[in-house]
Order: C-alpha cells, then structure tokens, then sequence
C-alpha cells in the first residue's frame, strides 16, 4: 500500500460548502472578496448552512434566532469561575466548556436534521459569549450579556470589552469573521467529520476540531505570529530574527499552506486592515515588521502569507489579547464546522482509512517473567 505523508492533495469527500480552486476561495460559490467587502458574518453563516443566500427577512430572523441564544447557562460561569485562570489557555477552557454546553443541551443526542440544526444555532451563538465571558472573568469582571440590537460582530466586541464598539472594529471583526469561516477540508474540519461520521453529536465533533484548530501548525499560529512579531520588537530586527530562525530550521508561523503556492485569497484582506489599524493606533511598525517578513519568506522560500499572518496584528491593534486570537478564529469557524458536519449526516459514511503496517512481524511472544 502506498501513502500519502499528511493525506496531501487526497480527496477525502465531496462538499459543496466552500471550494479552493486556482487559489481563489469561495462559499457555496460566491467569491470571498466580495463578500468580505459586502456581507456580513451573519449571512456568511446562513450561506453556508443553507448554500444559498438568505433574503432580508430570513437574515433579520436568522440575524435575531442567534442573538436571542447567546446567553450561556450560569453553571458555564460558575464551572470558567472554577479554573485557574491564569494559567489555563482559553482554548482548553473553549474545549472543555463547548463539550460542558452539551451536558445542558436536552438535544444533544437528538439525531434528526432539525434538532441538529437548532444545536448549530445555539453553539453558534454561544461562543461568542463562552469566549468573552473567559476573558472578562480572568481579568476580574463579570460577564456581560449580549445586546439585542447589535451584530454577531458588534456583540462579541460588546460583550469583550463591555462597551459599545467603534464601527471600525466592529468592521474588521466582521470582515475577520467572514474570512476564517470556512475553508474546505482543513484538520480541523476533517476532524469535525471524521468524528461525526461515527455519527457521534455535533457537541463531540465540535469538541473535537477546537481541539486540532489549537495547535501551532494550524490555527494556533496566529496567537504565535504575534509572539514572534513582540519578540522582534523593532522593525529593523525583523530580518536578521527570520534569518536566525530559518538557520535554525525553525519555521516561521503565519508563513506556508498546504493548499496555496502562489498566495492565500484571505490574507490580503487582513494585510489592508493591518495597515489601516496599525496606522490609526500609532503602532505601525506592528504591519511594518510584518511586510519585510512576508516578503522575505516569500522571495527566500517561496511561501506564502497565510490567514493566520496579518490577522495577528489586526487583532493585537484591535487590543485583543494574544491568546485569544485563535478562540477568535474558532468563533468564526464554528460556522464552517457545522455545516460540515450537517453535510455529513446527510449524505454519511464512516471515515475508515487504512494505514500501511511498517513495525516488526512474526514477533515471538516472551512471558513477562522472561524479560
Ligand atoms: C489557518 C491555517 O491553518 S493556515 C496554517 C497555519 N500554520 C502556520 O502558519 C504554521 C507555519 N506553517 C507550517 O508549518 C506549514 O507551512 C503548514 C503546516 C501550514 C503546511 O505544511 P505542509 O504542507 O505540511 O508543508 P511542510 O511542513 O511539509 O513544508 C514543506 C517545506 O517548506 C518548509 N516550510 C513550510 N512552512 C514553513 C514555514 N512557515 N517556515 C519555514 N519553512 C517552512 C518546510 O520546512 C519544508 O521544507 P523542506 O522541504 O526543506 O523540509
Ligand atoms: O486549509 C487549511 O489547511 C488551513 C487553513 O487555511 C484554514 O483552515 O483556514
């Protein structure tokens, strides 16, 4: 049996969600610029759920059904109030409290497609809150409650910082939130349906891929973008940092794809709002570092800025804190995790691939007391 190290370039499905064709995105085949330029986060997501776009009655009511369940049971905060918040990462906080959701969910084990579409509502709209409240609380404030009146966008900005936010934060997380929301079959999404294709509950395939989303080769790296760029500090340390780094054979986050040779579609996007914000808070030496390792990388390896990459800097601008970078990303991509995972129990098969055998054979066995 031959492999594939990585599963590279296998088609393990057919979805019709989001599509990578020519390094161009697209959901349900609508481009992502225009609609990071046009949509909002909310449409994205009942376009990606539903695979077409909704009309404005059907946003409004969309836009009002996630609103009105963002509220997350008190045993939620009681059970964040009982980490060790300094020490915990509120990935794992993200990880165990989603998995927690589950146990307050009377539906989580109903298996037909409209308690599973009520499920996908309700985690979706209580991640915002779940993130939030795990920011507010270690710092030592209380959770605040959405408010009816304001974008998906504009309430995890609210609930946050606990103040109405600027239109141009509320723009870049938008626009955030719309590009990480699906991208075909990344890890994470490949594990959100290879666990639901054992037709296990949409709280155990979302528990799931927050787990793969938190690591560093994945989406992890945004968190560790802005750790390198603190580490850099000033813009003309940057080059011989990357330099020492790549000597090293250390890789540099935020850098290379699996999929884009020539570019990720997303990072432009992010790299505009990096400038623009950077600009506007007096920190553009932040977007400044970030273009001379960009292009460095590119001319010296061939690789590519990912999604992960200018992100880093628009949310460090935005006063977010680093850890939460990648629960950000996780916010988004709920939306794309689920509707995977309603794709998959439509049409579902179990995800049983083989692994070509390489350890030692005809083994002889030695009874313990011989050895
Ligand atoms: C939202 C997302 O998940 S986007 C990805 C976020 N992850 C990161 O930014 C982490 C940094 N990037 C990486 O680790 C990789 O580019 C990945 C994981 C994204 C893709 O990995 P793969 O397709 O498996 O590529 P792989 O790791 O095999 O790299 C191929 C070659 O490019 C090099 N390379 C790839 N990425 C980088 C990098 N960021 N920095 C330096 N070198 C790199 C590898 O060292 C390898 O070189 P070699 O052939 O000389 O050994
Ligand atoms: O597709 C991938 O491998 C990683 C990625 O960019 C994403 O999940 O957004």
């Amino acid at each position: 049996m031959s492999t594939t190290k990585g599963l590279e370039g296998v088609i393990a499905t057919e979805s019709s969600i989001s599509s990578i064709i020519d390094d161009q995105l697209t959901y349900v085949g609508y481009g992502i610029d225009e609609l990071t330029e046009n949509s909002s986060f909310e449409e994205v997501v009942f376009l990606l759920w539903n695979k077409r776009l909704p009309n404005k009655d059907e946003l409004n009511s969309f836009t009002n059904e996630l609103v009105s369940n963002m509220e997350i049971p008190s045993e939620i905060i009681d059970h964040l109030k009982s980490y060790d918040l300094t020490t915990v990462h509120p990935m794992a906080a993200l990880r165990t409290a989603v998995s927690l959701l589950g146990l307050f969910d009377s539906e989580a084990d109903e298996m037909n497609e409209s308690a599973n579409v009520r499920k996908a509502v309700r985690l979706q709209a209580k991640i915002a809150t779940v993130v939030t409240a795990f920011a507010r609380l270690r710092d030592g404030k209380e959770p605040v409650s959405p408010k009816n009146d304001l974008s998906y966008a504009a309430n995890f900005l609210y609930m946050l910082n606990g103040k109405d936010p600027e239109d141009i934060e509320v723009e870049a997380i938008n626009k955030a939130l719309i590009l990480h929301a699906d991208h075909e079959l990344n890890a994470s999404t490949f594990t959100a349906r290879v666990c639901v294709a054992t037709l296990s509950d949409v709280y155990s395939g979302i528990t799931a891929a927050i787990g793969a989303l938190k690591g560093p080769l994945h989406g992890g790296a945004n968190e560790r973008v802005m750790k390198m760029l603190s580490e850099i500090g000033e813009v003309e340390n940057a080059l011989p940092y990357i330099k020492e780094k790549l000597e090293n054979k250390e890789k540099i986050m935020g850098m290379g794809h699996r999929v884009y040779r020539n570019g990720d579609p997303r990072a432009k996007h992010l790299k505009k709002m990096s400038k623009e914000l950077t600009n506007l808070t007096g920190q553009s030496k932040w977007y400044e570092m970030s273009v001379q390792i960009e292009d460095y990388i590119k001319s010296e390896k061939g690789l590519p800025a990912n999604v992960d990459f200018y992100s880093a800097s628009v949310y460090h601008s935005l006063g977010i804190d680093h850890d939460l970078f990648t629960p950000i990303f996780a916010i988004s991509r709920f939306s794309g995790w689920l509707a995977h995972i309603l794709e998959q129990y439509e049409n579902n098969r179990l995800i049983r691939p083989r692994a070509s055998y390489v350890g030692p054979s005809h083994q002889k066995y030695v009874p313990l007391e011989k050895r």
